[in-house]
């Protein structure tokens, strides 16, 4: 048995419960990783407060209480423990991981890094969806201590830190281009087809994809996180978001977009790491690039990267996500991961 507590039950939180509470559902000869495992839910955070239950909160009824606009600490059958994740553990209830899927603070890490703190302290693993605790402490939380996961945080259910590692074990990068705020491409895409921009981001928000607060997708904050974490991870580099040229998305225009389409070009969302004799420059801007080109070639719920290498060739991936579901299923990957 593995018990989990969840900091954060909005689109990640919320999917992620499902995802728990089907785990052993999948048919057929191939079922989904997992399965079999017990995963048991004994704290969930969200704004309200924090709930527990030593002997497992039903993740389905979690999800739904959730779904339908409940607060955590509302759902009934369970008892409050304060508001936060130090609570939880203040309180004696025991827990074999921690799930941080809560909201993103640049400045100071918030509640997410006190969290993840509290928890590693304690011994506890962690999985990480938000990447502010990561941006901010990457030596800390990627040193000694218990794991830390987080595929999840750069670029939803693709797995861009593996790809990366499996690639440069033999190769050297000579640049990489990736689009993995989702927000910015459906965004871009959205306006391309005649919508407001505010109609646009209010799609993105309907999906679950786009941050609360959208100006940390459509500011480049979002795909800056991501280069960071993704440099750090693979590159040998120790970068801060600080080493980022970030220009958003605001500007683009669908004039813009329609005059790169008629000149055989599309206007992307696009982070570049490209090596340099002090280092790697990290760039997060929108770029034309032509239509042959395999970031140009996405559609609107598609993200992705290209690995251009010394040796390897140029690799591509792309991921289809419309929703926070496969975000959702990263965290799981990283739960089946850490657990196994
Ligand atoms: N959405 C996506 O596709 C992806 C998101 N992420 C990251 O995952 C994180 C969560 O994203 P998402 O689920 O979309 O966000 P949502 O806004 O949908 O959900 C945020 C959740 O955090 C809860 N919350 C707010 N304050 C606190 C707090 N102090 N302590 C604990 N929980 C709190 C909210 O509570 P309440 O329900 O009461 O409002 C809500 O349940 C973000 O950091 C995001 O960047 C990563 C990959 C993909
Ligand atoms: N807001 C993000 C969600 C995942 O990290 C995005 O749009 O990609």
């Amino acid at each position: 048995m593995t018990r989990l507590a969840i900091s954060g039950l909005g689109a990640i939180g919320g999917n992620l419960l499902h995802l728990i509470a089907t785990l052993d559902d999948s048919p057929g000869p191939d079922p989904r990783g997992g399965r079999g495992l017990d995963l048991r839910v004994v704290a969930a955070v969200d704004s309200s407060g924090a709930i527990v239950d030593a002997g497992g909160i039903d993740p389905a009824a979690l999800a739904a209480h959730k779904a339908a606009g409940g607060r955590a600490v509302d759902l009934p059958g369970v008892t409050v423990a304060g508001g936060t994740i130090a609570d939880v553990l203040a309180a004696g209830v025991e827990f074999d991981m921690l799930i941080e899927a809560g909201p993103g603070d640049l400045e100071t890490g918030g509640a997410g890094l006190v969290a993840v703190r509290a928890a590693r302290s304690a011994g506890i693993p962690v999985v990480l969806a938000a990447k502010a605790p990561l941006v901010l402490a990457w030596d800390e939380l990627t040193g000694p201590g218990p794991a830390v996961a987080y595929s999840a945080c750069v670029g939803g259910a693709l797995p861009t830190v593996t790809l990366l590692r499996a690639t440069l074990t033999s190769a050297r990068a000579t640049r990489i281009e990736a689009a993995l705020n989702g927000t910015s491409v459906y965004v871009l895409s959205l306006i391309e087809d005649g919508l407001s921009p505010a109609d646009a981001v209010a799609r993105a928000q309907a999906t679950g994809i786009a941050e609360p607060d959208p100006s940390f997708d459509l500011d480049g904050w979002d795909a800056a996180c991501k280069l960071v974490i993704l440099a750090n991870a693979t590159l040998g580099t120790r970068a801060r978001l600080s080493d980022v040229d970030r220009t958003g998305i605001t500007g683009v225009t669908r004039d813009d977009l329609l005059r790169a389409r008629a000149a055989g070009r599309r206007i992307v969302p696009l982070a570049t790491a490209v090596p340099g004799v002090d280092g790697w420059h990290l760039t997060v801007a929108p770029a034309e690039l032509p239509l042959d080109h395999p970031l140009a070639r996405m559609d609107a719920e598609e993200m992705g990267i290209v690995v251009h290498t010394d040796v390897a060739g140029r690799l591509s991936a792309t991921t289809r996500e419309p929703d926070a579901i496969p975000s959702a299923a990263a965290v799981l990957r990283d739960i089946i991961t850490l657990a196994g």
